[in-house]
């Protein structure tokens, strides 16, 4: 039986990691919104615009803390922000959905979600998603490894220097690898289930344009932050 101890040193990289996250954590209130009202598809993508626009801010300012980070190529770092906004957004979108909220109101935030403007085609895809994601129960500690972690990725497009990448994202992986070892004792593929949330993460990147230009409305408006940041317009 392995005998797991998380080390100081990456017990101040979890503490960097996690502080930096609750720091920049987006306010929940894009949930209670919903809960209040309902509102038209163009109200709804306006809520997007702006929630996502804040979201990528926020984001920025968390990468900005990850150990190392500021020390990449700058080209690279634009790289990996802007291979990973996208992922971020979901998995945020992920753990606003599977927060504890009082009884049917999950319920009803879905069905906002699915009456929103969202084209029909996306919407399994995207609640398997969220739904796997709830069934993780994960801790606020893996939830800031498993973001960093995204946006550590070094395949992403147009990363020239992809060892520096992963000499970065390595020590997170392990980190999160003991951190699971040592909450989920009885669940020895906990780990390995984490990581497969960010391969299925990986395909609604495929979707998200379409997502936006199929949103029931016409003229879908962008902030200039998500012009640059999610190639559309
Ligand atoms: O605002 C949101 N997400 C933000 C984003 C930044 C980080 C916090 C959450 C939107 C809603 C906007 C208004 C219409 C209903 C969806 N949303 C989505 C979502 C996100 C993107 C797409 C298309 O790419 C489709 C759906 N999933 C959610 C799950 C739970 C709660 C909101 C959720």
């Amino acid at each position: 039986k392995e005998k797991v101890e998380i080390t100081k040193a990456q017990r101040a990289l979890m503490k960097v990691i996690v502080d930096a996250y609750n720091r920049h954590k987006i306010p929940q209130d894009v949930a209670k919104k919903l809960l209040q009202d309902q509102y038209s598809a163009e109200e709804n993508f306006l809520l997007l615009t702006e929630m996502a626009t804040s979201q990528v801010q926020v984001l920025v300012e968390f990468t900005k803390n990850i150990p190392g980070f500021l020390s990449l190529n700058h080209e690279d770092q634009i790289a990996l922000l802007k291979g990973s906004a996208v992922e971020a957004m979901f998995l945020r979108s992920a753990q606003v959905f599977s927060q504890k909220m009082p009884n049917g109101h999950t319920e009803v935030l879905e069905e906002r979600i699915r009456k929103s403007g969202i084209s029909e085609e996306f919407m399994t895809p995207m609640f398997n998603f969220y739904k796997s994601i709830g069934e993780l129960h994960m801790i606020e500690e893996e939830q800031a490894l498993l973001t960093a972690i995204t946006i550590l990725t070094p395949d992403r497009p147009f990363v020239k220097d992809q060892q520096a990448v992963e000499r970065l994202q390595e020590p997170m992986l392990e980190v999160l690898r003991k951190l699971c070892v040592l909450q989920h004792p009885q669940e020895p593929q906990y780990f390995a289930r984490l990581l497969g949330r960010l391969t299925e993460l990986r395909t609604l990147n495929h979707y998200h344009a379409e997502m936006l230009t199929s949103w029931r409305m016409n003229d879908h408006k962008f902030t200039p932050l998500l012009c640059e940041i999610w190639d559309v317009q």
